[in-house]
Order: structure tokens, then C-alpha cells, then sequence
């Protein structure tokens, strides 16, 4: 095994609960199948049940559904025999054969054509394959770990993934949480990499500047793990110096969710100041209670769905925090 398989990080309280279903389904034959957003770590999930379980002297074997066309798919995952199609001119093993004895790894199986997709259900119930130009089943004793990007269950309603399958392969569903959803894990993800790359580059140790910290935070993380991997790496190779500034992290402007989200508040903000002055002639005293729900609702709205804290939503919504702060107690949303 590779030190990085090997070297996990399971920081944060979600991911700590994570490896404990990890650690408890591991041992048995089950059919996993995870979940989670492009570069979540789905396949080293993968991998870590494998090494944890009574197979890991067995082979692993990873294929990514996606990565073949219709046509080769399935040569691929069951192999062939010499002759069996123009170009075949020699046998060949498929996955399945490959990992005998081990796991079959099965990345983007939401991508698998349908007319592929009934030749794998057969297979998992018969625990047999035939390769294409040939009769004879062979026997196969394989674990099966699929994980998928796409959310499966819309594709089983749509009819481009078969139910059946679908609800063999959903033995032991494992959800992973994007990044951005498990903040614990952020800066021991970020050492893990430091070491890894530095001394891969053979530089020393860099010193994390706050405003890094508090950037590497902030960034939503979108291709996740994979994203930060990749921006330590990059981050190592252009650091100027033995701090890591802002700046060698290059990342996007964070536009994206962020910056709506503090226009949304700012718009909404600006909203209830309106609909109080409009609420406050509408009803006059006698509706204060009201009045007082209505503006609690968009102030609730403004302020704890905006996913900032006090300091932002009160620069942004350009108001002290002061204010913000009377606010909020006014409205019961603080002590
Ligand atoms: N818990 C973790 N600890 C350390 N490294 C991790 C962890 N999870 C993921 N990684 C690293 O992040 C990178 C992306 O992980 P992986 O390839 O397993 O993601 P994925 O979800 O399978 O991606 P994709 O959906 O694109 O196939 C890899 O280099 C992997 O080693």
C-alpha cells in the first residue's frame, strides 16, 4: 500500500464517524457503495475497506465506468477471447478475473450503458463471469465497491440506471461529506499534504500565515480534497520564502457561493429595513407581535442563512456590529 493510502486523515467529527462505519463494514463481503462529490476520496474510502478487510492479500482493482466507450466496456469489466471481435488477437482477462480474490473498485458506475448494467447484475448474483467469445462461466470471488458522483436514485427514476441493480449494489450506502462540510479536516488535510510534497521538493517545513488559515477556510472547495491537494502542491512549489501567504495558494476569487450569499443578505437586509418602516405604518402598535414575527423571519433569513458570522454580516450589511448585535437580540436570534 502506498504511504498516502495509508496515511488518512479522519479529523473532523464527521469524518471520525465516517471511519467508524468504515472500520465496522469492512471486515464482511458486503457490497459498499459510496457517495460524495468529485475528489471527496471515494476511491481511497475504497481502498482503506479493502486494506481493512479479510481480502487485503487480495488484489485491488480500480476501473472508472466512465472512462471507456459503450463498445469497450464490457471487454473491459469481463475480457475476451482471441478472436472474439476484429483486433482481438489475443485473449484477455477483464477486471473481474483481475480482481479475484480481492476488490473491484468500480468508480462512475452511474455511467455504465443499461445493456452493460444487465450483464453486471447477472454476474453479482451468479458470481460468474463469461468472457465476450466464449461459453464458459469462470467462477469469481470479488468484493464489489461502486461509488458514483451523480445522484443514482435520480438516475433509477429516469430510467438510466435499472433498479434492480441499483438495489444490489446499495448494500451499505457510505454518504461523503464535501470539504467545505467537514471543516475539522482542512488544516490536518493541509499538513498531511505539506509533508507529503515537501519532501517529495526537499524544502523545509513553511509557517502558515493567519490569513491563510482564515482563506483556506473561507474557499468553498469545490473539486475538494483533489482541489486542495493540488493548491498545497502548487502552493509549495511557488512559496517565496518560509511563510505560505494568501497569494501562493492562488485560489479563484471566491465569487461563488460566499459572495451571493453576502449579496442575498445585504438584498434582504436592505428588504427588511423597507418592509419595516411599511409594516411599522400597516399596523402601527396594536400588530407589534406581528410585525415582530415577520421581521424576525427575515432577519433570520438574512443573518443565519448567510452562513457568516457577526463581524462579516455586519461589514457587509453595512451596519456595526453593534446594531447588528441589538438587532439580533431585539429578535430573540441572540442573548
Ligand atoms: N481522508 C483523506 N486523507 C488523506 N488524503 C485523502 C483523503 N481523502 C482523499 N484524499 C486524497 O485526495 C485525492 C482525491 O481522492 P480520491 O481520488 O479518492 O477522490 P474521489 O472521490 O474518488 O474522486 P473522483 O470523484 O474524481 O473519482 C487523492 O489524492 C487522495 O489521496
Amino acid at each position: 500500500m502506498s504511504v498516502r493510502a495509508s496515511a488518512l486523515v479522519f479529523a473532523d467529527p464527521e469524518s471520525q464517524k465516517l471511519l467508524s462505519l468504515i472500520e465496522r463494514i469492512a471486515p464482511s463481503d458486503a457490497t459498499a457503495y459510496i457517495k460524495g462529490e468529485t475528489g471527496t476520496g471515494k476511491e481511497l474510502v475504497a481502498r482503506h475497506i479493502h486494506s481493512l478487510s479479510s481480502r487485503r492479500k487480495g488484489p485491488f482493482a480500480a476501473i472508472n465506468c466512465g472512462a471507456f466507450s459503450e463498445t469497450l466496456v464490457e471487454s473491459e469489466l469481463f475480457g475476451y477471447e482471441r478472436g472474439a471481435f476484429t483486433g482481438a488477437v489475443s485473449a484477455k482477462a477483464g477486471w473481474f478475473e483481475s480482481a479475484n480474490g480481492g476488490t473491484l473498485f468500480l468508480d462512475e458506475i452511474g455511467d455504465l450503458p443499461v445493456s452493460t448494467q444487465v450483464k453486471l447484475l447477472r454476474v453479482l448474483q451468479e458470481r460468474e463471469i463469461v468472457r465476450i467469445g466464449s461459453r464458459k462461466p469462470t467462477p469469481i470471488d470479488v468484493r464489489l465497491i461502486a461509488a458514483t458522483n451523480v445522484n443514482l436514485e435520480e438516475a433509477v427514476k429516469t430510467g438510466r440506471f435499472r433498479e434492480d441493480l441499483y438495489y444490489r449494489i446499495n448494500v451499505v450506502p457510505i454518504q461523503l461529506a464535501p470539504l467545505r462540510e467537514r471543516p475539522g479536516d482542512i488544516l490536518p488535510l493541509v499538513q498531511h499534504f505539506i509533508s507529503i510534497y515537501r519532501n517529495r521538493l526537499h524544502t523545509t517545513e513553511p509557517e502558515l500565515h493567519p490569513d491563510t488559515v482564515r482563506l483556506l477556510h473561507e474557499y468553498p472547495w469545490p473539486g475538494n480534497i483533489r482541489e486542495l491537494e493540488n493548491t498545497i502542491h502548487r502552493a509549495l512549489l511557488v512559496c517565496d520564502g518560509n511563510v505560505l501567504r494568501p497569494s501562493s495558494l492562488n485560489l479563484p476569487k471566491i465569487h461563488s457561493a460566499a459572495s451571493e450569499h453576502a449579496e442575498t443578505a445585504s438584498r434582504t437586509f436592505a428588504e427588511t429595513c423597507h418592509l419595516e418602516k411599511v409594516f411599522a405604518q400597516l399596523f402601527e402598535e396594536e400588530h407589534d407581535e406581528l410585525h415582530d414575527l415577520v421581521l424576525r423571519k427575515l432577519i433570520v433569513q438574512a443573518y443565519e442563512h448567510s452562513r457568516m458570522n457577526q463581524v462579516q454580516a455586519a461589514k457587509l450589511l453595512g451596519i456595526s456590529r453593534n446594531v447588528l448585535r441589538t438587532q439580533l437580540k431585539h429578535f430573540g436570534l441572540i442573548e
